[in-house]
């Protein structure tokens, strides 16, 4: 995304002199990961909002938030930052009912929302009695959701979208960034139509494109079971966020309508090319389809979290024996190397398998990788 990247390393705004309260209104995979971030921090307290009681007693049973409540007055009474992590489509009746309550002021009000053009555009024409509102959309996440997928390490090292507006005080903006570095995410300041094309790109379209590709299949296997049962690594690899939260994906697309109908018809285009191509039986055309598509991949920003994976991943060519994963397990915890997920991938009689290593660090990959590859495993990212 062509934005305005910074780095901020001062945290001398928040320390147990200058006590801070963040509230966050729905604690669910993002809004729970950035509750663990910021909590028992120096002078922080964090309190979680949810409709539900249950809810608020699991926030604090799970030791995610210092406190919770279902009250929307109470949660952002005295809040220096409120950040709303409940799906697009509650984001601007969270936004209308706290333009009502007599907010602290200053205070900075954020969001999670993976579209930012319809609620910074809703939050300007509001006006917030003394509060600020900024854009947010961490480019983290996963196909998971709810309180218990919320990890302190999910935000690490990705990109943390910001979008504020000419009218947005710098001061503020500086402020929130300080606050994120708890995240230990890179920040990346955009206008927020921009950051709905780009992001309708790059994570919306390849959602529809994974979902339409397994309901496809899940139509073949109707009349043969063999579909699902030889669908192996290409299929997993491709159709992981398939799974991911139907409400929350609904509002998403729905919310980036507009942009959604061009990238679908582009899509139909760069399949019409294909059936073209397989029509021609142009072999050439084909390959350099292959080609064009996996120069583009190797440009990619390596272990970037966020995007496809939300891990640090290695792949290691196995032989198909026993005990290969209990050896590999083995040498990587003899040598303290925190290992986060192990997964074979592929594996045939009689031919190597392929083994994914995930890791949340990525001092942990780079270890791992060193080690492996000096104990002659064939490692590769
Ligand atoms: N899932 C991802 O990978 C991802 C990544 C970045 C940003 N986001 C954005 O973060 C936001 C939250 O997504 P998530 O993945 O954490 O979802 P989630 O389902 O894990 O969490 C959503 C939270 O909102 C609450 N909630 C749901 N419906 C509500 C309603 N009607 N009113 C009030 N609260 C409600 C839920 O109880 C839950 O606490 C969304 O706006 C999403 O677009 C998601
Ligand atoms: O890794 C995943 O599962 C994600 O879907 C993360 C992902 C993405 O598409 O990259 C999804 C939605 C977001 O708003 C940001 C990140």
């Amino acid at each position: 995304m062509s934005g305005e990247f910074s780095d901020f390393t001062d945290f001398s705004d928040f320390d147990e002199a200058n006590p801070i309260r963040i509230a966050i209104f729905g604690v669910g995979l993002i809004g729970g990961s950035l509750a663990l971030c910021f909590k028992g921090k120096p002078g922080v307290h964090v309190v979680g909002h949810s409709i539900n009681a249950a809810s608020t007693e699991k926030y604090v049973a799970l030791g995610v938030v210092d406190s919770a409540t279902t009250s929307l007055a109470e949660a952002a009474q005295d809040a220096d930052f409120i950040f709303l992590c409940v799906p697009v489509g509650r984001l601007e009746e969270y936004v209308d009912e706290l333009s009502k309550l007599p907010l602290k002021r200053g205070c900075i009000i954020s969001d999670v929302g993976s579209t930012k053009a319809s609620v910074v555009h809703h939050a300007d024409k509001l006006g917030l009695r003394g509060a600020v509102f900024i854009g947010g959309h961490p480019m983290a996440g996963s196909e998971r959701s709810g309180v218990e997928a919320a990890s302190y390490y999910l935000l690490e090292n990705a990109y943390y979208v910001l979008t504020p507006t000419a009218e947005t005080p710098p001061e503020y903006v500086g402020k929130l960034e300080r606050l994120l570095k708890h995240t230990r995410a890179h920040i990346v300041k955009t206008d927020a139509v921009q950051h709905d094309d780009i992001v309708g790109a790059i994570s919306h379209l390849p959602h529809i494109v994974a979902v339409a590709l397994v309901n496809q299949i899940a139509g073949y296997n109707e009349s043969n079971e063999l579909y699902m049962r030889l669908a192996a690594g290409g299929f997993r690899d491709i159709t992981r966020i398939a799974s991911s939260d139907p409400v929350i994906w609904r509002d998403i697309l729905l919310n980036n309508r507009d942009v959604m109908l061009k990238l679908v018809r582009d899509w139909q285009g760069e399949m019409e090319r294909f059936a073209a191509l397989l029509e021609r039986e142009d072999g050439e055309g084909i390959a350099e389809q292959f080609r064009s598509a996996g120069v583009f991949r190797s440009q990619l920003p390596e272990r970037r979290k966020g995007m496809i994976t939300s891990l640090f991943e290695c792949y290691v060519d196995v032989p198909d024996h026993p005990g290969i994963i209990g050896k590999i397990a083995t040498e990587l915890g003899q040598a303290k190397i925190n290992l986060s997920n192990l997964q074979i991938i592929e594996s045939r009689e009689d031919v190597p398998g392929i083994m994914r290593l995930s890791f949340k660090q990525a001092d942990d990959l780079d270890r791992a990788t060193a080690l492996l590859k000096s104990l002659n495993y064939d490692v590769h990212m």
